[in-house]
């Protein structure tokens, strides 16, 4: 028989009391285990884990009974189809026992993988190996620690992950899609993503060729030649970063203005004895600037700021939770005092903002209008607190003004961060999508992330900045060169891989099973509305000096976005909000222009070229 939409109604509302409790022990129960990692715990929250499995899988068999489209009621339309996803719930029950030890056990030898020197300590990735490729600057630690992190983590679980895929998809299945690829990109509700974001990575090619070569000729004067190839891929260990994903640690290497370089954040909050609740507060007066929420009191009480140092082992990789208790928001960080720290600090409190203005919402639509408004919200307020201008009047900056050629500094030191991520955002879930639907066998993890399989070199792309290497050359390799590190980022190993490792594992999203493409979206979405609410706020001026701080009307216009929560539909919220239906790279290009013309002058002057058609490489010449 089928069910009324009264009925639907009463349904919807004996899942909204239940929910909240279940999942409120769940995230509880979580929560214990990843900042106290012990046996103990982790029974405890798989027994959670089944009993949330059960709970959805009820309710998500039920909500497949309605004839949704016979329904009047949009809501209720739309919450019923969001409930009959119930993701990993939907596995038979031995297959869910499986793929949930596979889960744990993935994300456990990321937590504890650690690579110890001959004798001596062990070091962790947080923040010891970390710290290690953000300021050395010897290439062979670098490289010691670059290595050790791969064999220490990615060989544990290159072994797994072919099951983790088999189930990944079986999951994907039962919950109606062809693979989990599938599954994860029908959370943006467009079947033009993919085009979408291939159009949007080509809008954003010249900026991030152009900063490549850039970056490239600064390594090679510091490097020199035995390390670096003016025609070919970067190695990967000299970013700053222990996956080249942002090069901000490596400023001082590649100041366009070496002779003026920009005062140090890091050092001038080490003088001033910041601590991590300091950066939090720093983060939350930002909010309540705008005349947004505070984060509330148990946030205080029960927030991770700092890794524990009593012993106790934690996931340091840092991340915001929602309790769906009122009020109870927390975020994990193993906080560093350093300016790279406070601005992912800003990013949390973003997530910790979204969740406390959606909260009276339905369970059901406590997300954000897509995943990719979920993690642009901290990164749009990180976007003024970077600037100059805010960090002259929160006091961590003296110096009053910024010359031309200081504010090219700074420009570029905003670029290391936002363009290098253009392709590493772009490709971890290119990557994923095609082992989830078999394009990339298990055979090939390794070289298909690194892509070293084929020889195929670029076709050189002629004079630098006047035409990038063309779309053309880029498709036609492509279809060999697959979508790899070295396509994209223009990166090498710097030693030689093989199929007993697998360096995407290296990446916490990929043992922990979280999406990335999201990322990419956030990194363009978040300088859209970035500029809609410059404007809104009265700033005038180049965008990239625009500081929405104390902006009672900026802060409205996002408050009204944060309470939606998915409720609507995020082409609609974003065409409201903007006046575009779509994400727009327009923004960005505006943002770095300044930037753009600056890097395409001096590759020119320094007749680079822009990719890399010296293919291999070089340890393999
Ligand atoms: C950008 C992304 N942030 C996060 O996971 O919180 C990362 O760290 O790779
Ligand atoms: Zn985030």
């Amino acid at each position: 028989e089928f069910y009324s939409e009264a009925q639907a109604k009463m349904f919807l509302q004996f899942y909204e009391q239940t929910a909240q409790v279940v999942l409120n022990e769940l995230m509880e129960a979580t929560w214990n285990y990843v900042t106290n990692i012990t046996r103990r715990n982790q029974e405890n929250m798989m027994q959670k884990e089944a009993e949330w499995s059960q709970f959805m899988l009820y309710f998500g068999t039920r909500a497949r009974m309605f004839r949704i489209n016979h329904f009047l009621d949009p809501d209720v339309k739309r919450m019923l189809s969001k409930l009959r996803n119930i993701d990993k719930s939907a596995l038979p029950t031995k297959d869910l026992l499986e793929y949930n030890k596979l889960l744990t056990y993935m994300e456990a030898a990321y937590n504890g993988a650690e690579v110890c020197l001959n004798e001596g300590p062990c070091l962790p990735l947080e923040p010891d190996l970390e710290e290690i490729m953000a300021t050395s600057r010897d290439q062979k630690e670098l490289l010691w620690a670059w290595q050790g992190w791969r064999d220490a983590v990615g060989r544990q679980l290159r072994p797994v992950f072919g099951d983790y895929v088999h189930l990944s998809n079986k999951v994907a299945q039962y919950n109606g899609y062809e693979d989990m690829g599938a599954l994860w990109r029908s959370k943006y509700e467009s079947d033009t993503l993919e085009d979408d974001l291939e159009q949007l990575y080509t809008e954003l090619q010249p900026l991030y060729l152009n900063l490549h070569a850039y970056v490239r000729r600064s390594l090679y004067r510091f490097y020199g030649p035995e390390l670096i190839d003016l025609r070919g891929p970067i190695p990967a260990h000299l970013l700053g970063n222990m996956w080249a994903q942002s090069w901000g640690n490596i400023l001082d290497l590649v100041l366009p203005y070496p002779d003026k370089p920009p005062e140090d954040v890091t050092k001038i909050m080490k003088i001033q004895h910041w601590k991590p609740e300091k950066m939090f507060e720093e983060a939350n007066l930002f909010f309540t600037s705008m005349g947004m929420l505070p984060a509330p009191p148990t946030f205080w009480i029960k927030s991770m700021m700092q890794k524990p140092v009593d012993g106790r082992e934690v996931e340091c990789h840092t991340s915001s939770w929602n309790f769906y208790k009122f009020n109870d928001f927390r975020v994990k960080k193993c906080t560093e005092v350093t300016v790279e720290d406070l601005l992912s600090v800003f990013h949390q409190m973003g997530h910790i903002q979204y969740f406390s203005q959606y909260q009276n919402l339905s369970v059901i639509y406590q997300e954000g209008a897509s995943p990719a408004f979920e993690e642009a919200v901290g990164s749009i307020i990180t976007l003024s607190a970077s600037s100059h201008k805010h960090l002259l009047a929160r006091g961590l900056l003296s110096q009053q003004h910024l010359d031309s050629e200081e504010e090219m500094n700074f420009l570029l030191g905003i670029a290391l961060e936002k363009i290098a991520f253009i392709p590493f955002s772009y490709m971890v879930d290119l990557f994923r999508w095609k082992v989830f639907d078999g394009t990339i066998q298990k055979s090939v993890y390794n070289q298909e992330w690194w892509n070293l399989r084929d020889r195929v070199s670029l076709r050189s792309p002629g004079y630098p900045g006047t035409h990038s290497v063309d779309q053309a050359d880029l498709e036609l390799n492509s279809q060999v060169l697959g979508s790899k590190v070295l396509k994209y980022q223009g990166l090498c190993p710097p030693v030689p891989r093989s199929e007993d490792d697998f360096d995407p594992g290296a990446k916490f999203h990929i043992p922990a099973s979280l999406p990335y493409v999201r990322y990419f979206l956030s990194l363009v979405l978040q300088f859209q509305l970035h500029e809609v609410l410059c404007r809104a706020s009265g700033h005038v001026g180049p965008l990239h000096r625009c500081d929405i701080y104390n902006s009672k009307v900026a802060g409205r216009i996002l408050e009204d976005l944060l309470k939606l929560g998915s409720s609507r539909p995020w082409q609609q919220v974003l065409k409201e909000m903007t006046g575009e239906p779509n994400i727009s790279t327009k923004a960005l290009l505006t943002y770095f222009k300044p930037l753009l013309n600056w890097l395409v002058t001096e590759n020119v002057k320094q007749g680079d070229i822009l990719g890399w058609p010296d293919f291999s490489c070089s340890f393999e010449e």
